[in-house]
Formats: C-alpha cells, sequence, structure tokens
C-alpha cells in the first residue's frame, strides 16, 4: 500500500549534480542518498569534522513533513564516517542548501571523492503540538523513571 509520493521543490545549485541528481535506490528504498559537491578529493583526518556541500536547496513547505540526514551504514560501519551533528534535521521552511556535516570519527584517514554518496535524506512525517501548562500529570506506570531505569535485560 502506498499513498501518492508528495512533491518537492528542488533547486540544483551547481549544474554538475544534473548528472547525479537524488533518487531511491531501490523501489522500497527509504533514503535518497545525497551526494558530495567537490572540487576535489577531501581528506578527513581521525577525528576530523567538515561542512560538505550537496549542491541541492529542497523546500520541503509542508509543516506536516521534516527531512532528516541520516549517515550511510556502510561508510559509518566500515570507514567510521558519520555525522558531526549525529542526524541532520530539516525544516519543512528551509530553503537553503542542504549541507553534510561529514565526521571521521574513525581511526584512519578516510577520502571522499567528488561526488560520492555520503549520506542519505529521508522524508518523515511531523506533527506540531502546542504546550498546554499545568502543575502536575496523572500518574503514569514509569513516572519519570528513565535512563535504564527498567534494567538492562
Ligand atoms: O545536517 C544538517 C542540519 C541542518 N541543516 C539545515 C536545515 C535546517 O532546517 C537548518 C537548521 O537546522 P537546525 O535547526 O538543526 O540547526 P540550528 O543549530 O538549530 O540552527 P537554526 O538556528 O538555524 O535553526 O540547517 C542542514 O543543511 N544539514
Ligand atoms: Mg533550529
Amino acid at each position: 500500500m502506498s499513498s501518492p509520493r508528495p512533491r518537492l521543490q528542488c533547486n540544483v545549485l551547481d549544474e554538475r549534480l544534473h548528472d547525479y541528481l537524488p533518487s531511491y535506490a531501490t523501489a522500497g528504498s527509504a533514503g535518497m542518498d545525497l551526494r558530495a559537491l567537490l572540487d576535489a578529493p577531501l581528506t578527513l583526518a581521525p577525528g576530523e569534522c567538515q561542512l560538505v556541500r550537496t549542491g541541492l536547496a529542497i523546500y520541503i513547505e509542508d509543516p506536516g513533513l521534516a527531512g532528516m540526514i541520516l549517515p550511510r551504514s556502510g561508510l559509518g560501519h566500515k570507514h567510521g564516517i558519520v555525522l558531526g551533528n549525529l542526524v541532520g534535521l530539516i525544516d519543512s521552511d528551509y530553503q537553503g542548501e542542504l549541507m553534510i556535516s561529514v565526521w571521521n570519527r574513525g581511526q584512519d584517514s578516510f577520502t571522499i571523492a567528488p561526488f560520492e554518496r555520503l549520506a542519505q535524506y529521508v522524508l518523515v512525517p511531523v506533527v506540531q503540538a502546542e504546550l498546554d501548562i499545568v502543575d502536575s500529570f496523572t500518574d503514569s506506570t514509569r513516572g519519570s523513571g528513565g535512563f535504564g531505569s527498567t534494567g538492562r535485560q
């Protein structure tokens, strides 16, 4: 079962990207891969973090949606290439270029090739809330327990 896909406006900020537009790799892919807009290979030393351009601006517009930039599992697990902000959250009203904070959390240097697929963009539903200010809550089973309060097994 699938509902019609939302259409998002995408501004391509560098003509080289017309050959590399994001797409879903398979029919069931959750994310579209984002590529590194680089003029030359970029080497990240262990522990180094750099902001990398994507050359794309995607205007979501609908406040009921958000974008998420997530690491690619192969880069993250095999090479320690993850995101400096762990997860990128893209607001529906953001019209700027999508940027990827790339962090080499590994032990070895890693070189990113121009136009390499570096991260993935996932569109997710969002519910905005109103806060009702109260003095206390009706008790729940959990109460204020958290951070491992239910044990490990
Ligand atoms: O990985 C990311 C994360 C964010 N953004 C852009 C889109 C997002 O809508 C905007 C703001 O992100 P966020 O709210 O997470 O950052 P902030 O530090 O709170 O900045 P601001 O004060 O602009 O909201 O920056 C990216 O391009 N890539
Ligand atoms: Mg913010």
